[in-house]
């Protein structure tokens, strides 16, 4: 039953909402076999971040080496990778893997907590959009990774064109940053096929996650074998399903739920 297997490499929320473990159970829902490769340990619930520790270089490249060593992985993504140090590794080893890679660029929380060094936004432009199948801003980090500032539809459009002229194959940009906007996203691809997709708005606050959710879902419909564009779609339409199904756990934005 559980034929593919989709790697995610980023950091662990202890509040279990976002980063890893939103990730491992996407995979699940997709009934992809999901693996992860753990960058940082964040102390997190639903309202902050106490604390980071990134695991040592060793640990991060053993855990890489050791799920390939073995698995036929079909699909990867990216999160949390908090420092530049951290980015050269990944980079080093993504380079070597000939399967889709989706960077989920993550670089604050919803309630504005640091996932990112500021320092380390130009690794994430020399080291991986160039390797990058698809990239996956919110207009917060595609203002960061284009240096473009982004007010409109027509600003998304010209920042999206900036970030394939650093490398990357495609690229889509979650517009929710934006007023009214929520649920509508932008992709373009090197080929310049450019859409502007849709989902239903659902009126929830516990949104904790769906940025790692969409990029995971992604991921995980690249392993079972969709094209791209139709990965993009269907993980679309399984957020906003989760979002649908989300839950309330604390106090702040809770996190998305499957069935
Ligand atoms: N309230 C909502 N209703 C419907 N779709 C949403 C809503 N909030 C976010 N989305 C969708 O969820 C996905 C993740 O977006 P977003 O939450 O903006 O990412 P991030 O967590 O990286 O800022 C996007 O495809 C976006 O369009
Ligand atoms: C470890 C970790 N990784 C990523 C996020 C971003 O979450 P979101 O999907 O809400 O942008 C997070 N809060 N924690």
């Amino acid at each position: 039953m559980y034929s593919k297997i989709a790697l995610s490499i980023g950091g662990s929320d202890s509040g279990g909402g976002a980063g890893i473990q939103a990730d491992l159970r996407t995979f699940m829902a997709l009934k992809v076999h999901g693996c992860s490769a753990i960058t940082c340990i964040t102390a997190q619930n639903s309202i902050e971040v106490t604390c980071v520790q990134p695991v040592e270089k060793n640990t991060l490249l053993n855990q890489l080496d050791t799920l390939f060593a073995d698995f036929g992985i079909d699909a990867l993504k990216t999160g949390m990778l908090l420092n530049e140090s951290i980015i050269n590794d990944t980079a080093s080893k993504l380079n070597t893997y000939k399967i889709t890679k989706i960077i989920d660029p993550v670089m604050v929380t919803r309630t504005g907590s640091k996932l990112l060094e500021d320092s380390a936004i130009n690794a994430y432009k020399k080291l991986l959009l160039p390797i990058a199948d698809l990239v996956t801003p919110n207009i917060y980090e595609a203002n960061l990774l284009s240096g473009l500032e982004i007010r409109s539809k027509e600003d998304i459009e010209n920042s999206a064109r900036k970030i394939i002229g650093l490398g990357a194959k495609a690229v889509l940009i979650k517009g929710g940053g934006l007023k009214d906007m929520k649920g509508k996203d932008f992709f373009l691809d090197l080929n310049g096929r450019k859409e502007w997709l849709f989902n239903n708005f659902i009126n929830t606050k516990n949104t904790h996650g769906s940025g790692c959710t969409l990029s995971a879902a992604i991921c995980g419909y690249k392993a079972l074998g969709f094209d791209l564009f139709d990965s993009i779609q269907k993980a679309k339409l399984f957020v906003e399903k989760s979002l649908d199904n989300s839950y309330k756990i604390g106090s702040g934005p809770g996190p998305l739920g499957h069935h």
